[in-house]
């Protein structure tokens, strides 16, 4: 009777270590731990009326850990908590820590494609109505040029004495592939495969009447590339709606405009 007792307390003592070790990983005061970095960005994404209505979301990789904080699925995504999030352990593909009650998010195939093959730090996935947009007018590629808010987006090339990243100039055009979207999010990991084959100096890919996916070395490079992506299409809309081309030459925009 008293071993039972006793066999039940340390198997109980097993669970709460495990549970305790899996707690830790999301339980930090520094706002930039990815599990509360998560929360705090979905929420300024929410306002921008990028995930809104459960769509969208953003991955962290944890630079010192190297273990990958995912949010669940189907939640609103601007009422995140840390004791939320799913960790995987890329080495392995395992997650270290699984909340009960929900499921991982059901981008994670795409977030790990760009940590893979892009050794990305972190992965935005956003429903901006711009990405949308630009999807319904272009075709396979979304190109806009001579704007000063390229100069923020990676050109691909690195500086030969830095090695840092070289961005594009004001003279350059910006390329983003767009894909076709899938019945299924995950399935959605095939075409975007592709498009990273296809575009080597891609910082991200738009997804047809869905989204855009943006990726960055940190979070803070991925949030700015976000950022300024989101603003060039939103622009390349409103230049498509005078009849100027997004990527037409500095002075030919007179030749064009309908006004
Ligand atoms: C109405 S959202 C449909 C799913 C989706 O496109 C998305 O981005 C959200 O996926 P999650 O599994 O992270 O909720
Ligand atoms: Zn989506």
């Amino acid at each position: 009777m008293s071993s039972c007792f006793c066999d039940k307390a340390i198997e109980r003592t097993a669970d709460d270590v495990a549970t305790n070790a899996q707690d830790k990983l999301v339980q930090s005061s520094d706002p930039k731990h990815p599990a509360n970095l998560i929360c705090t960005l979905c929420k300024l994404f929410y306002y921008n009326n990028w995930v809104t209505g459960t769509g969208g979301g953003i991955s962290i990789k944890d630079s010192k850990s190297k273990y990958i904080y995912i949010a669940p699925s189907g939640v609103q995504k601007e009422q995140l908590q840390p004791e939320d999030m799913f960790v995987m352990d890329p080495e392995t593909d395992a997650y270290v820590r699984t909340p009960q009650k929900y499921k991982p998010s059901a981008c994670t195939p795409l977030f790990m494609a760009c940590y893979k093959r892009r050794a990305a730090g972190a992965v935005i996935h956003t429903h901006s109505q711009h990405a949308v947009m630009c999807s319904l007018i272009f075709g396979n590629e979304f190109k806009i040029a001579n704007i000063e808010q390229i100069k923020a987006i990676p050109s691909g090339e690195k500086d030969p004495v830095t090695g840092k990243d070289i961005n594009l100039s004001f003279f350059d055009t910006l390329a983003i592939p767009i894909i076709d979207n899938t019945a299924h999010e995950e399935d959605l990991v095939g075409g975007l495969q592709m498009a990273l084959h296809q575009y080597p100096a891609a910082t991200a890919v738009i997804v047809r009447r869905h989204g855009i996916y943006v990726w960055g070395p940190s979070v803070e490079k991925a949030k700015v590339f976000n950022e300024a992506i989101d603003y060039l299409m939103e622009l390349a809309v409103k230049m498509y709606q005078l009849g100027i081309p997004p990527d037409c030459g500095i002075g030919d925009e007179k030749k064009h405009l309908t006004l």
